[in-house]
């Protein structure tokens, strides 16, 4: 197989998901795959957002291919989930060091799975040889959309779902062949939900369109959560209070190991891909109400206070040295 019939066989079948919902909305494409460009005619606010994952980076190179795809739309979802925005499609840069075929369409398959429950298309993209690489951008539309800068003195913080849960996922996949080789395993159920947890984040799309007209300043924890709250602080010129022992930790991951480092997780491991804002308290209850209708778990963790220029995020209750806050790719 050459790059065109990678093309032709294994992407463009991607380009049908969601096509017709895309009809009905008045927006749409006069032109996806096939050309030198995609063209797409619409209004309203488009949010778009790329990311990259490299091999050794984001990655092991024995992640499964399903996982892989899954895990390359999801974390560019995650970021149109922090914008309040409903993705519309995505365009796809893959850099591979070979054609393997059923490998390939591993890969595809988990792309699809996320395409298919946001009816998504795959319009466009780029195919080349090289050190394995996948660039994905994600477009929506984001009527309302929330951004960084929103948070005001007086507001609480929140995140959803659980933290900690991919670093402990990382440690676990990067630490299973001396795992595997002891004889009996009491967590394996709990170890591989924490494994997943890291491969196959969720994007929190339904719950970050319900936090528009609540949610004051948004994003999505991908660094970790005190390096990502610290651009809210940034972003609004104000300085964020963590109550380390608020954070939602897992049953999982709090059978599997000792709270400092599921706390030191929660806090700086990063790759949880869930949603850390801040709102006034007059709306914790449609709060609660959003949390309950969703089905996610909406946790209170801190506070939002005047800008201290000297820490501009601090944790209250935490038992661990945070010498870190979070992952940076240059330090
Ligand atoms: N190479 C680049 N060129 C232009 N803008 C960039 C580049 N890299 C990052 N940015 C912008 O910097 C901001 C922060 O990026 P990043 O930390 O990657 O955000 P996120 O964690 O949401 O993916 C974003 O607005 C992003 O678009
Ligand atoms: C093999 C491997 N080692 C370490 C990590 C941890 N890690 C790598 S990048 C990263 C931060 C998120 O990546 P980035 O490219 O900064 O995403 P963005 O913030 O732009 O969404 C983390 C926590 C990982 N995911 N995989
Ligand atoms: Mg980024």
């Amino acid at each position: 197989m050459d790059e065109f019939a990678l093309i032709q066989t294994l992407f463009q079948p991607l380009q049908e998901i969601g096509s017709e919902e895309n009809a009905s909305t008045g927006h749409g494409f006069l032109k996806k795959i096939g050309d030198d460009a995609a063209v797409w005619k619409g209004q309203g606010n488009l949010a778009f957002s790329i990311d990259t994952l490299v091999e050794g980076v984001h990655f092991t190179s024995d992640i499964p291919p399903y996982d892989l795809g899954y895990r390359c739309l999801a974390v560019n979802l995650s970021d149109l989930a922090a914008m309040s925005a409903t993705p519309l499609f995505y365009t796809l840069a893959i850099t591979l060091p070979e054609i393997h075929e059923p490998w390939l369409r591993a890969f595809v398959d988990g792309m699809r799975v996320l395409a298919e429950r946001f009816h998504i298309p795959l319009v466009g993209g780029d195919t080349t040889k090289g050190p394995l690489t996948i660039t994905i951008q994600a477009h929506g539309l984001c009527p309302h959309p929330v951004y960084r800068d929103g948070a005001q003195v007086g507001d609480d913080v929140y995140v959803s779902g659980s933290l900690g849960d991919a670093a402990a996922g990382l440690h676990l996949w990067l630490d299973r062949d001396s795992r595997s080789a002891a004889s009996t395993h009491a967590h394996s159920k709990d170890e591989d939900f924490l494994i997943q947890r890291f491969h196959k984040p969720t994007p929190r799309i339904v719950l970050g369109q319900a936090l528009s007209g609540i949610a004051s300043a948004m994003l999505d924890v991908s660094d970790g959560l005190l390096a990502d709250l610290r651009h809210i602080a940034e972003a609004s010129g104000v300085s964020v209070v963590v109550d380390a022992q608020s954070l939602p930790i897992s049953d999982a991951l709090s059978r599997c190991f000792e709270m400092p480092q599921a706390n030191e997780w929660a806090l700086t491991g990063g790759d949880d891909y869930e949603l850390a804002f801040t709102a006034p308290p007059d709306m914790e209850q449609k709060l609660q109400a959003v949390a309950k209708q969703s089905g996610i778990a909406i946790t209170k963790i801190g506070r939002i206070e005047t800008v201290n220029d000297t820490q501009k995020v601090s944790v209250e209750n935490a038992n661990v040295d945070l010498t870190r806050l979070g992952y940076n790719h240059f330090s």
